[in-house]
């Protein structure tokens, strides 16, 4: 059954593994510094495992699991520099929006409520990627990893959304892939909905114990 949201008036969105499908452009840009430092490639499914808590810790997986020991943080730091860079050249090439997402998003504001994106991926990739796949038009706000000292699964990007807007947390919905949507969204006061096709770490994201669960955003219209 369809979860009722007569009651919600702010929907906030996940980003990577929820409405877009990144990794193919992720994978790009991680393999890219890593063969510069003489590694070999990591591959979309091993990326697909470290996407979701910001791009410093995705290059901190990669390296560490390249090098098979913790990198220090100044190694750290420049290859996650590097990222960013091979990252923001084509942040959208491969990048693909998920089936029924852009049914919703445009049902959804059809019928006024305000939609944001909250996403643990740097703020500056977030409105290329939704320009290029025309998702833009129905956002209201968008907050990104480093938008805030805070990300999820801390509830602070969630209530920051809904103070802006002046929406009580009981009236606002978070949607995500992932336990740390899951759980920023319990902790903020939101009801939570889960898509259990993204990027879960393999642990289903139905383990969580989200309000709903649906197998596509279509499940909304
Ligand atoms: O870890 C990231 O960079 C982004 O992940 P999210 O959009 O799923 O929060
Ligand atoms: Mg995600």
């Amino acid at each position: 059954m369809a979860p009722s949201l007569e009651d919600i008036r702010l929907v906030t969105f996940d980003l990577d593994g929820t409405l877009i499908d990144s990794v193919p452009d992720l994978a790009v840009a991680v393999d890219a510094v890593l063969t510069e430092l003489g590694y070999p490639a990591a591959g979309e499914a091993r990326v697909a495992d470290w996407v979701g808590n910001g791009s410093r810790t995705l290059v901190k997986r990669a390296l560490w699991h390249a090098s098979g020991h913790e990198p220090g943080e100044q190694a750290l730091s420049q290859a996650h520099d590097a990222f960013l860079i091979h990252y923001g050249r084509a942040p959208s090439e491969h990048t693909r929006v998920f089936p029924g997402v852009k049914e919703a998003l445009a049902a959804l504001h059809a019928r006024g409520l305000t939609l944001a994106v909250i996403t643990n991926k740097p703020y500056a990739f977030i409105a290329p990627i939704l320009d290029a796949l025309e998702l833009d038009r129905y956002f209201d706000y968008a907050v990104g990893g480093d938008s805030l000292p805070q990300k999820k699964p801390d509830p602070a990007p969630l209530l920051h959304v809904a103070e802006r807007f002046s929406v009580p947390p009981h009236a606002c919905l978070m949607v995500g892939d992932s336990r740390h949507d899951i759980e920023a969204g319990r902790r903020a006061g939101f009801r939570t909905l889960a898509v259990p096709y993204g990027y879960n770490h393999g642990e289903p994201v139905a383990d969580s114990r989200p309000d709903f669960l649906v197998e596509s955003l279509a499940e909304l219209v």
